[in-house]
Order: structure tokens, then sequence, then C-alpha cells
């Protein structure tokens, strides 16, 4: 029986200037967590938020915040997302030089750690920190914009992680990036259990049906 699956709606492709009602949206929708991707024009060529709209959301919604850093030295952030209230921040391994040193520093702040992998990354990458990290992003697009497709083999990477995780039950396996009622499925097989999803949700005006097709999409893996 396959574990079940978290859907993690991206504020990215929400509207910025109603961003309660957004949230509130996808939550009277189902969703279980809010993604919250920030970027620094640096890491990826795109520049979006930091730890003060954390902290707005923060005050609109009890949902876990899923905090996707796409920026160069996020050691310098960690604090900040952690005291605007992030419940989960997940870091680049491209942009870590001292990766084992910053997840100790996000769970210092009480913070679940993630790490994340670009497509081109090697899984192996993120070997010997995973009894160290609560979730595990393997990217399914080049960061950087929401709307873009589906790189399918990225998710050839989830059933090695899972291997090498072992009995860790608990690691989440989150894809992130061009999931669809026609990607989640190939995702969920491959082994992921939280599905984040942008344009595929926010795009659409109806939320419930949004979140409700992906469901519908999995249901019988
Ligand atoms: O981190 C990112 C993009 O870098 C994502 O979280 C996107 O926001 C996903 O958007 P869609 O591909 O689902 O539209
Ligand atoms: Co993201």
């Amino acid at each position: 029986m396959r574990r079940s699956v978290m859907m993690a709606p991206s504020i990215l492709s929400a509207d910025f200037a109603r961003l309660a009602e957004e949230v509130e949206s996808v939550t009277q929708a189902g969703a279980n967590w809010i993604h919250v991707d920030v970027m620094d024009g640096q890491f990826v060529p795109n520049i979006t938020i930091g730890p003060p709209v954390v902290a707005s959301l923060r005050r609109v919604t009890d949902l876990p915040l899923d905090v996707h850093l796409m920026i160069a030295n996020p050691d310098r952030y960690i604090e900040d997302f952690a005291r605007a209230g992030a419940d989960r921040i997940t870091v680049h391994v491209e942009a870590c030089p001292h990766l084992h040193r910053t997840i100790q520093s996000i769970r210092a702040t009480g913070v679940k750690p993630g790490v994340a992998l670009n497509p081109a990354t090697p899984p192996e990458m993120v070997r010997w920190v995973l009894e160290d990290v609560e979730l595990v992003l393997v990217m399914t697009v080049n960061p950087g914009f929401g709307g873009q497709a589906f790189l399918p083999r990225t998710v050839e990477k989830i059933p090695l992680l899972r291997e090498w995780a072992g009995d860790r039950d608990d690691l989440c396996v989150e894809v992130d990036g061009g999931i669809d009622p026609s990607t989640a499925p190939k995702a969920v097989k491959a082994g992921a259990d939280v599905l984040v999803a942008g344009s595929a949700v926010f795009g659409r005006a109806d939320r419930k049906k949004a979140l409700g097709d992906i469901l519908e999409a999995i249901a019988h893996i």
C-alpha cells in the first residue's frame, strides 16, 4: 500500500495582491501545506519574497508553511525565516558548501530541515545527510519559475533515495515543478509523498476541482 500523499500548493502562482484569500481558497479545497518559493535573483534568475511575507502568511493560516529557499548562502537567512514562522525550511544542496552544518542550523531553530536537488544534481549529493533531514525535495523542473514542463527523468532519483533512507518511513520526498493530473502519477509511482503544484492549482478558478483532479489521478496507485 502506498503512503498517503500530501498536497502543497505553491503560492508563486497565486495573486500576490490577495494572498490571504488565495491561501484560504486552497485551505478550503483541502491543501495540507502551503509551499512558499523564495528566490533571490542570484541562485535563480527570478526574485520573489522574503521573511516579511512569510510572517504575514503566518498570521493568516494554521497550515504548515513549507519554505523553499532558492537563494545563495541560505545560512544568512535561516533565523529570519524561522522567526517569521516557517515550519519547514528546505535549502538547495547546490547552494550549500557545508550542507551538514546548514541542516544543523535549521534544526537548531526548531524548524524541520529539508534538502533540494536540481534536475541535473545526482541524488548521491544528499546520501550522507538523509538521516539528518525530514524532507528531500526533488526538483522536477529547473528552479526559478512556475509553469514549466515536468522533466520525467528526475523522478528516477526517488527510488534510490527511498532505498538509502531504509526504514525512515517518516522521510518526506517532495516533488516540485510541472505537477498536474498527468504528471503526478509518475512522481507518486516513484515514491513521492508530497506534491507541490503552483499553476495547476492557482491557475484554475475552482481550487477544489484543481486539487481534486490531481488526487483523483493518483487515487489508484
Ligand atoms: O520552486 C518552484 C519553481 O522554482 C515551484 O515551487 C513552482 O512554483 C512550481 O510551479 P508549477 O511548476 O507547479 O507551476
Ligand atoms: Co518550490
